[in-house]
């Protein structure tokens, strides 16, 4: 299966629900206030935002009247696409070690997203070492570990329970003495409370800051379906750590696929990856054109 037929398998559950129900609705019709009024029923329960919406609402509407199109799809297709917004992947950094900073709660996807990242560097040739920085839950070290080997990436752990900036320390060491080009860092997704996560990560971010001129990247990692409330947490992230990308996973466990338009919209972040399954290959690199294609049903047209 291509990469487009994935996402497109990933996303069936928020088009079905919802978006594909767009296509039927333009169906050999004008774009009147009756069928206005549907499309946006349809963006605010997919969880779009209310100030996406309106935005795109009112692009189709002037821009409609502009074009007059043959076919509307394509044009709301277009101006989706404008409202998102996507950076890519740094697959040559200038800087070495590039150091990506990786946080986000247990349970999001961090691991995964590790993962994938890593066997995408290592396949451009790259050297790569990952920080076991989650000391908090031994599992989380073990699973890292077993991800490493599995891929051929150099994981540097202490025990459970000890300093995690002295895991960094020790990686960013390994790193500058072992030539390795890639850094990743993992960290804890829960510890006591969350004033004391977000000082973990803050003095972890202290450390990468003296050691070298990273972090170049800080991806937040979050769960596509905690919806509005996985919006809330990205600003707690925000406003502790700079966070520079979000990778958005389980969208194909959400009908309200709306969500990347409200985290890019509200948080004023880039998309850098989606994940819409638990395979390797499902956690892709954010391609907005093809993201909104797969949720219309319209065919990839590159
Ligand atoms: N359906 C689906 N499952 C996903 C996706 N991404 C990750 N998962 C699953 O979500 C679970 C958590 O993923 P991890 O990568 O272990 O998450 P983590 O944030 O490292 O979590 P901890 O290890 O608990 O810190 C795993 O069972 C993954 O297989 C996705 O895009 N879709």
């Amino acid at each position: 299966m291509g990469l487009f037929d994935k996402l497109k398998k990933g996303l069936s559950k928020t088009r079905e629900t919802f978006f594909g129900g767009i296509k039927t609705l333009f169906a050999g019709k004008k774009l009147d206030d009756e069928v206005l009024e549907e499309l946006e029923e349809i963006l605010i329960m997919s969880d779009m935002g209310m100030e996406t919406v309106e935005k795109i609402l009112d692009d189709l509407k002037s821009e409609y009247k502009k074009q007059e199109p043959d076919d509307p799809l394509l044009l709301l297709r277009d101006i989706m696409v404008s409202n998102l917004e996507s950076e890519g992947f740094n697959a040559n950094p200038q800087q070495n070690p590039y150091i990506i900073f990786v946080v986000g709660v247990n349970g999001s996807g961090k691991t995964t997203t590790i993962a994938k990242l890593s066997k995408k560097y290592i396949s451009e040739g790259k050297k790569v070492a990952i920080a076991a920085a989650d000391t908090f839950r031994a599992a989380a070290i073990e699973q890292i570990k077993h991800w490493g080997e599995k891929i051929g990436a150099t994981v540097i752990a202490h025990e459970h329970g000890s300093d995690a900036a002295a895991v960094v320390f020790d990686t960013l060491k390994h790193a500058k003495s072992k030539g390795k080009e890639i850094v990743i860092v993992d960290t804890a997704g829960r510890l006591h409370n969350k004033s004391h996560l977000m000082e973990e990560l803050k003095k972890i971010k202290r450390v990468i800051e003296k050691e070298t001129d990273g972090p170049h990247e800080t991806l937040l990692v979050l769960d596509g379906t905690t919806g509005q409330n996985g919006v809330q947490q990205a600003k707690a992230f925000k406003d502790s750590v700079d966070i520079t990308g979000v990778v958005v996973t389980k969208l194909d466990g959400t009908a309200k696929g709306g969500i990347a338009f409200s985290i890019n919209n509200q948080l004023n972040i880039p998309i850098k990856m989606i994940g819409v399954g638990e395979k390797e290959d499902d956690l892709q690199m954010f391609d907005p054109k093809s993201y909104v294609n797969a949720l219309l049903g319209v065919e990839d047209d590159g």
